[in-house]
Protein backbone atom coordinates (compact mmCIF):
# COMPACT_ATOMS: atom_id res chain seq x y z
CA UNK A 1 0.00 0.00 0.00
CA UNK A 2 1.89 3.44 -1.09
CA UNK A 3 1.08 5.62 1.88
CA UNK A 4 1.39 8.84 -0.17
CA UNK A 5 -1.32 8.30 -3.20
CA UNK A 6 -1.92 12.19 -3.24
CA UNK A 7 1.56 12.50 -5.00
CA UNK A 8 0.29 12.45 -8.68
CA UNK A 9 3.93 11.92 -10.10
CA UNK A 10 3.74 8.30 -9.38
CA UNK A 11 0.12 7.56 -11.21
CA UNK A 12 0.65 9.73 -14.13
CA UNK A 13 0.82 7.51 -16.97
CA UNK A 14 4.44 7.90 -19.06
CA UNK A 15 4.34 10.69 -22.01
CA UNK A 16 4.45 8.73 -25.00
CA UNK A 17 8.01 10.27 -26.06
CA UNK A 18 9.36 8.62 -22.89
CA UNK A 19 7.50 5.29 -23.42
CA UNK A 20 9.31 5.53 -27.20
CA UNK A 21 12.12 6.02 -25.47
CA UNK A 22 11.92 3.33 -22.75
CA UNK A 23 11.33 0.46 -26.00
CA UNK A 24 14.33 1.84 -27.69
CA UNK A 25 16.64 1.42 -25.02
CA UNK A 26 14.95 -2.24 -24.33
CA UNK A 27 15.53 -2.93 -28.07
CA UNK A 28 19.33 -1.62 -27.71
CA UNK A 29 19.51 -3.69 -24.29
CA UNK A 30 18.31 -6.89 -26.17
CA UNK A 31 20.75 -6.15 -28.95
CA UNK A 32 23.40 -6.18 -26.49
CA UNK A 33 22.60 -9.12 -24.51
CA UNK A 34 22.34 -11.64 -27.24
CA UNK A 35 26.61 -11.68 -27.35
CA UNK A 36 27.48 -10.77 -24.32
CA UNK A 37 25.74 -13.97 -21.93
CA UNK A 38 27.51 -16.66 -20.80
CA UNK A 39 27.23 -19.73 -18.85
CA UNK A 40 28.35 -20.34 -15.13
CA UNK A 41 29.77 -23.17 -13.75
CA UNK A 42 26.66 -23.83 -12.18
CA UNK A 43 24.98 -23.65 -15.41
CA UNK A 44 23.08 -19.70 -14.50
CA UNK A 45 23.59 -17.12 -16.98
CA UNK A 46 25.84 -13.99 -16.47
CA UNK A 47 26.06 -11.11 -18.78
CA UNK A 48 28.27 -8.14 -19.31
CA UNK A 49 25.71 -6.01 -17.16
CA UNK A 50 26.57 -8.47 -14.03
CA UNK A 51 29.61 -7.91 -14.00
CA UNK A 52 29.44 -4.28 -15.35
CA UNK A 53 27.00 -3.51 -12.53
CA UNK A 54 29.32 -5.32 -9.55
CA UNK A 55 32.20 -3.32 -10.98
CA UNK A 56 30.58 0.27 -11.06
CA UNK A 57 28.61 -0.59 -7.55
CA UNK A 58 31.99 -1.73 -5.89
CA UNK A 59 34.11 1.14 -7.71
CA UNK A 60 31.97 3.98 -6.35
CA UNK A 61 31.30 2.76 -2.61
CA UNK A 62 34.80 2.28 -2.35
CA UNK A 63 35.47 6.37 -3.16
CA UNK A 64 32.44 6.91 -1.65
CA UNK A 65 33.47 5.26 1.95
CA UNK A 66 37.29 6.09 1.81
CA UNK A 67 37.66 6.02 6.01
CA UNK A 68 35.78 2.88 6.25
CA UNK A 69 37.89 -0.61 6.20
CA UNK A 70 35.84 -1.80 3.21
CA UNK A 71 34.63 -5.48 3.09
CA UNK A 72 32.14 -6.64 0.14
CA UNK A 73 30.37 -10.15 -0.39
CA UNK A 74 28.88 -10.18 -3.69
CA UNK A 75 28.14 -12.65 -6.20
CA UNK A 76 30.57 -12.10 -9.03
CA UNK A 77 33.94 -13.03 -9.72
CA UNK A 78 36.74 -11.80 -12.57
CA UNK A 79 37.63 -16.19 -12.53
CA UNK A 80 36.34 -16.84 -16.05
CA UNK A 81 37.18 -13.21 -17.34
CA UNK A 82 40.64 -13.72 -16.29
CA UNK A 83 41.17 -16.64 -18.79
CA UNK A 84 42.33 -16.54 -22.12
CA UNK A 85 39.22 -16.33 -23.82
CA UNK A 86 37.92 -13.76 -21.36
CA UNK A 87 39.75 -10.70 -22.95
CA UNK A 88 37.08 -9.43 -25.57
CA UNK A 89 34.38 -9.82 -22.67
CA UNK A 90 37.35 -8.04 -20.07
CA UNK A 91 36.91 -5.29 -22.88
CA UNK A 92 33.55 -4.74 -23.69
CA UNK A 93 32.67 -4.90 -20.01
CA UNK A 94 35.33 -1.74 -19.33
CA UNK A 95 33.87 0.21 -22.20
CA UNK A 96 30.49 -0.48 -20.95
CA UNK A 97 32.20 1.17 -17.14
CA UNK A 98 33.56 3.68 -18.22
CA UNK A 99 30.44 4.84 -20.51
CA UNK A 100 28.19 4.88 -17.50
CA UNK A 101 30.76 6.32 -14.66
CA UNK A 102 31.39 9.64 -17.50
CA UNK A 103 27.26 10.03 -16.79
CA UNK A 104 28.18 10.94 -13.22
CA UNK A 105 30.71 13.58 -13.76
CA UNK A 106 33.12 12.96 -10.50
CA UNK A 107 33.96 9.87 -11.72
CA UNK A 108 35.07 11.18 -15.01
CA UNK A 109 38.88 11.52 -14.28
CA UNK A 110 40.66 9.05 -15.49
CA UNK A 111 39.10 5.73 -17.33
CA UNK A 112 39.34 2.54 -15.50
CA UNK A 113 41.32 0.18 -17.26
CA UNK A 114 40.83 -3.45 -17.83
CA UNK A 115 42.71 -4.20 -14.51
CA UNK A 116 41.03 -1.72 -12.76
CA UNK A 117 37.37 -2.83 -13.67
CA UNK A 118 38.78 -6.68 -13.14
CA UNK A 119 40.21 -5.81 -9.36
CA UNK A 120 36.58 -3.55 -8.65
CA UNK A 121 34.65 -6.57 -9.45
CA UNK A 122 37.50 -9.00 -7.39
CA UNK A 123 36.38 -6.33 -4.03
CA UNK A 124 33.40 -8.11 -3.76
CA UNK A 125 35.18 -11.72 -2.49
CA UNK A 126 34.97 -10.94 1.47
CA UNK A 127 33.19 -14.22 3.13
CA UNK A 128 30.80 -12.16 5.23
CA UNK A 129 30.07 -13.60 8.93
CA UNK A 130 28.84 -12.18 12.53
CA UNK A 131 32.07 -9.88 13.10
CA UNK A 132 32.16 -5.78 11.67
CA UNK A 133 30.44 -4.60 8.61
CA UNK A 134 30.18 -6.14 5.62
CA UNK A 135 28.02 -4.76 1.86
CA UNK A 136 26.51 -7.65 0.57
CA UNK A 137 25.27 -6.68 -3.19
CA UNK A 138 24.03 -9.05 -6.12
CA UNK A 139 24.57 -6.63 -8.74
CA UNK A 140 22.00 -8.05 -11.43
CA UNK A 141 19.38 -10.71 -9.24
CA UNK A 142 17.33 -12.41 -11.55
CA UNK A 143 19.09 -12.38 -14.64
CA UNK A 144 16.99 -14.47 -15.81
CA UNK A 145 14.24 -12.26 -15.81
CA UNK A 146 16.91 -9.21 -17.29
CA UNK A 147 16.95 -11.51 -20.31
CA UNK A 148 13.56 -11.69 -21.18
CA UNK A 149 13.25 -7.96 -20.47
CA UNK A 150 11.25 -8.93 -17.45
CA UNK A 151 12.09 -8.05 -13.90
CA UNK A 152 15.16 -7.89 -12.50
CA UNK A 153 17.00 -5.87 -9.45
CA UNK A 154 19.93 -4.63 -8.23
CA UNK A 155 20.37 -5.40 -4.59
CA UNK A 156 23.22 -3.90 -2.27
CA UNK A 157 22.52 -4.35 1.64
CA UNK A 158 24.68 -3.55 4.91
CA UNK A 159 25.30 -6.49 7.41
CA UNK A 160 26.35 -5.26 10.65
CA UNK A 161 27.60 -7.74 13.13
CA UNK A 162 25.84 -10.33 10.86
CA UNK A 163 22.73 -8.14 10.93
CA UNK A 164 21.03 -6.16 7.90
CA UNK A 165 21.15 -2.89 9.04
CA UNK A 166 20.74 -1.08 5.61
CA UNK A 167 19.13 -2.18 2.34
CA UNK A 168 18.90 -0.50 -1.25
CA UNK A 169 16.96 -2.07 -4.13
CA UNK A 170 16.69 -1.06 -7.82
CA UNK A 171 14.28 -2.77 -9.76
CA UNK A 172 14.33 -0.75 -12.75
CA UNK A 173 11.08 -2.52 -14.66
CA UNK A 174 9.02 -2.26 -11.85
CA UNK A 175 6.08 -0.13 -12.70
CA UNK A 176 5.70 2.95 -10.17
CA UNK A 177 2.26 1.75 -9.13
CA UNK A 178 0.89 -1.87 -8.56
CA UNK A 179 1.91 -4.79 -9.90
CA UNK A 180 -0.44 -7.61 -8.25
CA UNK A 181 -2.79 -9.93 -9.74
CA UNK A 182 -4.66 -8.17 -11.62
CA UNK A 183 -1.43 -6.90 -14.08
CA UNK A 184 0.19 -8.84 -16.03
CA UNK A 185 3.93 -10.02 -15.39
CA UNK A 186 5.13 -8.04 -18.29
CA UNK A 187 6.65 -4.64 -17.68
CA UNK A 188 6.46 -4.33 -21.98
CA UNK A 189 2.41 -4.63 -22.05
CA UNK A 190 2.11 -1.77 -19.24
CA UNK A 191 1.63 1.89 -19.68
CA UNK A 192 2.73 3.02 -16.14
CA UNK A 193 5.83 4.77 -15.87
CA UNK A 194 8.72 2.04 -14.70
CA UNK A 195 11.97 1.97 -12.27
CA UNK A 196 11.42 1.76 -8.68
CA UNK A 197 14.00 2.45 -5.94
CA UNK A 198 13.08 0.90 -2.57
CA UNK A 199 15.49 1.79 0.33
CA UNK A 200 15.49 0.85 4.12
CA UNK A 201 17.41 1.87 7.35
CA UNK A 202 16.76 -0.30 10.67
CA UNK A 203 14.26 1.21 12.86
CA UNK A 204 13.33 3.70 10.46
CA UNK A 205 10.67 2.44 7.68
CA UNK A 206 10.82 1.76 4.05
CA UNK A 207 10.67 3.97 1.04
CA UNK A 208 10.72 4.16 -2.60
CA UNK A 209 11.01 6.73 -4.96
CA UNK A 210 11.42 6.31 -8.67
CA UNK A 211 14.41 5.78 -10.23
CA UNK A 212 14.55 9.33 -12.29
CA UNK A 213 14.44 10.90 -8.71
CA UNK A 214 10.64 11.64 -7.95
CA UNK A 215 10.76 12.36 -3.67
CA UNK A 216 10.30 9.29 -1.45
CA UNK A 217 7.21 7.73 -0.03
CA UNK A 218 6.93 5.53 3.03
CA UNK A 219 5.76 2.16 1.72
CA UNK A 220 3.61 -0.38 3.87
CA UNK A 221 3.00 -4.26 3.68
CA UNK A 222 -0.42 -5.17 3.02
CA UNK A 223 -2.84 -5.28 5.87
CA UNK A 224 -5.17 -8.30 4.48
CA UNK A 225 -6.00 -10.38 7.67
CA UNK A 226 -8.46 -12.43 5.66
CA UNK A 227 -6.27 -15.31 3.27
CA UNK A 228 -8.85 -14.90 0.78
CA UNK A 229 -8.38 -11.51 -0.67
CA UNK A 230 -4.95 -12.23 -0.28
CA UNK A 231 -2.35 -12.75 -3.54
CA UNK A 232 0.69 -14.64 -3.52
CA UNK A 233 4.61 -14.13 -5.51
CA UNK A 234 6.29 -16.39 -6.15
CA UNK A 235 9.42 -17.09 -8.80
CA UNK A 236 8.97 -16.74 -12.68
CA UNK A 237 11.22 -19.66 -12.70
CA UNK A 238 9.69 -22.70 -12.24
CA UNK A 239 13.13 -24.27 -11.91
CA UNK A 240 13.98 -21.71 -8.70
CA UNK A 241 10.84 -22.58 -6.58
CA UNK A 242 8.53 -25.30 -6.03
CA UNK A 243 4.98 -24.36 -8.06
CA UNK A 244 3.06 -27.01 -6.87
CA UNK A 245 4.10 -26.87 -3.67
CA UNK A 246 2.88 -22.60 -3.24
CA UNK A 247 -0.08 -24.17 -4.89
CA UNK A 248 -0.99 -26.44 -2.41
CA UNK A 249 0.13 -24.01 0.39
CA UNK A 250 -2.08 -21.09 -1.01
CA UNK A 251 -5.28 -23.84 -1.56
CA UNK A 252 -4.78 -25.16 1.95
CA UNK A 253 -4.85 -21.29 3.30
CA UNK A 254 -7.98 -20.19 1.14
CA UNK A 255 -5.88 -17.63 -1.38
CA UNK A 256 -8.30 -17.13 -4.47
CA UNK A 257 -6.16 -15.10 -7.09
CA UNK A 258 -3.64 -16.90 -9.22
CA UNK A 259 0.17 -16.71 -8.18
CA UNK A 260 2.13 -13.73 -9.46
CA UNK A 261 5.30 -14.79 -10.63
CA UNK A 262 7.96 -12.07 -10.81
CA UNK A 263 11.63 -12.64 -11.29
CA UNK A 264 14.35 -11.24 -8.59
CA UNK A 265 13.71 -9.18 -5.09
CA UNK A 266 11.40 -7.19 -6.85
CA UNK A 267 8.99 -9.21 -4.88
CA UNK A 268 10.25 -8.06 -1.70
CA UNK A 269 10.08 -4.42 -3.38
CA UNK A 270 6.88 -4.84 -4.40
CA UNK A 271 5.35 -6.70 -1.43
CA UNK A 272 6.45 -3.89 0.57
CA UNK A 273 4.09 -1.76 -0.86
CA UNK A 274 1.06 -4.20 -0.37
CA UNK A 275 1.26 -4.83 -4.07
CA UNK A 276 0.93 -8.52 -3.05
CA UNK A 277 0.18 -10.09 1.02
CA UNK A 278 2.60 -13.05 0.87
CA UNK A 279 5.80 -14.54 -0.92
CA UNK A 280 6.31 -18.02 -1.12
CA UNK A 281 9.61 -19.28 -2.24
CA UNK A 282 10.92 -23.43 -1.95
CA UNK A 283 13.84 -24.00 -3.63
CA UNK A 284 14.50 -27.37 -5.08
CA UNK A 285 16.55 -29.71 -3.16
CA UNK A 286 20.29 -29.27 -2.82
CA UNK A 287 19.91 -25.21 -3.64
CA UNK A 288 21.53 -23.04 -0.77
CA UNK A 289 20.72 -20.15 -0.70
CA UNK A 290 22.89 -17.02 -0.57
CA UNK A 291 22.77 -13.93 1.49
CA UNK A 292 23.09 -11.83 -1.52
CA UNK A 293 19.47 -12.92 -2.66
CA UNK A 294 17.68 -11.89 0.47
CA UNK A 295 20.03 -9.12 2.42
CA UNK A 296 18.57 -5.91 0.83
CA UNK A 297 15.03 -7.65 -0.03
CA UNK A 298 14.34 -9.06 3.98
CA UNK A 299 14.89 -5.33 5.55
CA UNK A 300 12.86 -3.63 3.18
CA UNK A 301 9.88 -6.05 3.90
CA UNK A 302 10.43 -6.20 7.52
CA UNK A 303 10.90 -1.96 7.55
CA UNK A 304 7.60 -2.42 6.26
CA UNK A 305 5.94 -4.27 8.40
CA UNK A 306 6.54 -7.62 7.04
CA UNK A 307 7.49 -10.83 8.64
CA UNK A 308 10.34 -13.10 7.14
CA UNK A 309 11.39 -16.21 8.27
CA UNK A 310 12.46 -19.76 6.46
CA UNK A 311 9.47 -22.22 6.56
CA UNK A 312 9.99 -23.59 10.25
CA UNK A 313 9.21 -19.61 11.43
CA UNK A 314 12.97 -19.21 11.94
CA UNK A 315 14.49 -15.50 10.90
CA UNK A 316 16.85 -15.41 8.32
CA UNK A 317 20.71 -15.94 9.59
CA UNK A 318 22.76 -13.30 7.79
CA UNK A 319 25.93 -13.49 10.13
CA UNK A 320 27.13 -17.30 8.74
CA UNK A 321 28.87 -16.09 5.67
CA UNK A 322 27.62 -16.66 2.20
CA UNK A 323 25.06 -18.85 2.60
CA UNK A 324 21.69 -18.84 4.54
CA UNK A 325 21.03 -22.17 6.35
CA UNK A 326 17.59 -22.48 6.12
CA UNK A 327 14.84 -25.11 6.82
CA UNK A 328 13.35 -26.06 3.42
CA UNK A 329 12.48 -22.21 2.08
CA UNK A 330 11.35 -18.87 2.74
CA UNK A 331 8.18 -17.22 3.35
CA UNK A 332 7.13 -13.99 3.33
CA UNK A 333 4.08 -11.94 4.78
CA UNK A 334 2.23 -9.38 7.52
CA UNK A 335 1.86 -10.03 10.95
CA UNK A 336 -1.73 -10.91 11.04
CA UNK A 337 -1.24 -14.08 7.93
CA UNK A 338 2.24 -15.27 9.72
CA UNK A 339 0.77 -17.55 11.93
CA UNK A 340 -1.76 -19.51 9.58
CA UNK A 341 0.82 -19.60 6.64
CA UNK A 342 2.78 -21.11 8.89
CA UNK A 343 0.07 -24.06 9.41
CA UNK A 344 -0.06 -24.32 6.17
CA UNK A 345 3.43 -24.28 4.94
CA UNK A 346 4.01 -26.94 7.74
CA UNK A 347 1.06 -29.26 6.60
CA UNK A 348 1.85 -29.12 2.85
CA UNK A 349 5.29 -29.93 3.19
CA UNK A 350 4.08 -32.97 5.70
CA UNK A 351 1.75 -33.67 3.00
CA UNK A 352 4.44 -33.99 0.53
CA UNK A 353 6.46 -35.46 2.33
CA UNK A 354 4.32 -38.78 2.92
CA UNK A 355 3.21 -38.62 -0.63
CA UNK A 356 6.45 -39.87 -1.63
N1 LIG B 1 18.46 -23.17 -9.14
C1 LIG B 1 18.11 -22.08 -8.50
N2 LIG B 1 17.17 -22.16 -7.52
C2 LIG B 1 16.80 -21.05 -6.85
N3 LIG B 1 17.31 -19.82 -7.09
C3 LIG B 1 18.25 -19.69 -8.04
C4 LIG B 1 18.68 -20.81 -8.77
N4 LIG B 1 19.61 -20.40 -9.65
C5 LIG B 1 19.77 -19.07 -9.47
N5 LIG B 1 18.95 -18.64 -8.49
C6 LIG B 1 18.86 -17.28 -7.97
O1 LIG B 1 17.53 -17.03 -7.58
C7 LIG B 1 17.26 -15.66 -7.73
C8 LIG B 1 16.19 -15.34 -8.68
O2 LIG B 1 15.21 -16.20 -8.43
P1 LIG B 1 13.79 -15.72 -8.64
O3 LIG B 1 13.80 -14.75 -9.75
O4 LIG B 1 13.20 -17.00 -8.97
O5 LIG B 1 13.39 -15.11 -7.31
C9 LIG B 1 18.43 -15.08 -8.28
O6 LIG B 1 19.17 -14.62 -7.20
C10 LIG B 1 19.12 -16.18 -8.95
O7 LIG B 1 20.41 -15.80 -9.08
P2 LIG B 1 20.88 -14.55 -10.03
O8 LIG B 1 21.18 -13.41 -9.09
O9 LIG B 1 22.06 -15.13 -10.62
O10 LIG B 1 19.78 -14.25 -11.00
MG1 LIG C 1 23.65 -15.15 -10.98
MG1 LIG D 1 20.45 -13.22 -7.21
MG1 LIG E 1 22.87 -11.99 -9.62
Amino acid sequence: MVSNVSDKSYVDEEPLTERKTREEKKKVQKALLQSDVHSKSDKSPVTVADYGSQAIVSYVLEKELPTESFLLVAEEDSGDLRKENGQETVQRITELVNDTLVVEECYTAAALSTEDVLRAIDSGKSEGGSSGRHWVLDPIDGTKGFLRGDQYAIALALLDEGKVVLGVLACPNLPLTSFGANKQHSSESSNDKIGCLFFAKVGEGTYMQSLDGSSPIKVHISAIENPEEASFFESFEAAHSLHDLSSAIAKKLGVKAPPVRIDSQAKYGALSRGDGAIYLRFPHKGYREKIWDHAAGSIVVTEAGGVVTDAAGNPLDFSKGKYLDLDTGIIVTNQKLMPSLLKAVRESIQEKVSSL
